[in-house]
């Protein structure tokens, strides 16, 4: 972040983080062991189910343990990020995000308009991805997206395609949890991601930053996704705004745990039963921060509205349907540029 404009990096003072942050102590820590061993029993999933059902409705997010993806796969690809943001910044751009695909390297994203402190490297799930041409409505052109590698560390490519697969194993299991919470069948929400899903995988840089108090590594927002699987190092930064006091806490590292967070797909198809959740990271004088969230999206012509089965006359739709790629496109153009406006949120589409 050398020779920027440090100013664009500085919060409404509202939005500024608290160094002092309480460390959250009731984030639910649930044990996937059901799911992922091979002797299990049908109560077993069922308290599973309860289980996960509360931390949706209560916190929309949660921890998850014995999640079956292999600690090294982690660990690489944790270190092969290290690698390659520790590059010169006109190394890193060789591989830059352009017109023809929003994958690659880019160091200046807007969350609600302030500039992050932070680098990114964004990686489809899937080659190519298919993804509308425009945001215009009427336009139903289709652009196929593919990713960029960098070149360094060499095994990238591998690496990052091995855990690509792990999230996405573990993003169905946990779908399907969530369903059965809802009362629906296990698969009712695979057949929006089973063909063209559009999820990606971000590495997240945060370098050490020397006025911590006024600039955030990710200002908070909800994630756009049905849910999110993040990765984060040792370095503490996650903080989450709890729903029962909108205050904010601090998720505390754990090195071999995911951080599951519903994002707003799951809000609109729920109708509100479970919530995407606020949240943000913070950056520290001392010490750099990794993180890798994975985005869980379905295909980019599915049609965003609450699940026919969740609504009734006495619980009509909150939401007006969407399309899920045309809203994440809006938001990622968005999103790399200065607006002074607020980006397109999840709560523009609810009726009145
Ligand atoms: O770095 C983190 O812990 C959170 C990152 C995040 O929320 C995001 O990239 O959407
Ligand atoms: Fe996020």
């Amino acid at each position: 972040m050398e020779g920027v404009d440090h100013q664009e990096f500085v919060q409404e003072p509202q939005h500024r983080p608290s160094l002092s942050t309480m460390e959250a102590q009731g984030i639910p820590v649930i044990d996937l062991s059901p799911i992922t061993s091979n002797n299990t029993s049908p109560s077993a999933i069922d308290a599973l189910t309860k289980e996960i059902g509360s931390a949706c409705k209560e916190w929309g997010f949660f921890q998850v343990t014995h999640h079956g993806v292999p600690l090294s796969l982690r660990r690489n690809l944790l270190e092969a990020s290290k690698k390659f943001f520790s590059q010169s910044l006109e190394d890193k751009k060789k591989v830059s995000r352009d017109e023809s695909s929003p994958s690659g390297y880019y160091e200046s994203e807007y969350t609600k308009d302030v500039r992050d402190w932070k680098e990114v490297f964004d990686f489809f799930a899937k080659e190519p991805t298919l993804f509308p041409a425009t945001i215009d409505e009427h336009n139903h052109r289709v652009v196929q997206w593919t990713n960029k590698y960098p070149h360094y560390p060499p095994a990238f490519r591998d690496i990052i395609q091995e855990y690509i697969e792990e999230m996405e194993k573990l993003a169905y299991k946990l779908m399907e949890l969530i369903a059965m919470s809802l009362g629906l069948e296990a698969k009712r929400f695979e057949r929006f991601f089973i063909r063209g899903q559009t999820s990606f995988i971000r590495l997240n840089y945060y370098p050490p930053c020397s006025f911590p108090h006024l600039a955030l590594g990710v200002g908070s927002h909800k994630d756009e996704s049905a849910l999110t699987i993040l990765a984060q190092d040792e370095v503490e930064g996650l903080e989450v705004k709890r729903k029962t006091n909108q205050e904010w806490v601090r998720v505390k590292p754990k090195s071999n745990d995911y951080i599951i967070n519903l994002g707003d797909i799951i809000q609109v198809w729920s109708n509100d039963r479970y919530e995407s959740v606020e949240h943000r990271a913070m950056v520290n004088c001392e010490s750099e921060r990794f993180s890798i969230p994975y985005f869980f999206f379905p295909a980019h012509d599915t049609e965003v509205k609450p699940l026919e089965e969740l609504i009734n006359d006495q619980n009509p739709p909150k939401y007006r349907p969407y399309k899920s790629g045309k809203f994440l496109l809006y938001r990622m153009i968005n999103d790399f540029k200065k607006q002074n406006k607020d980006n397109l949120q999840i709560h523009d589409y609810k009726l009145a």
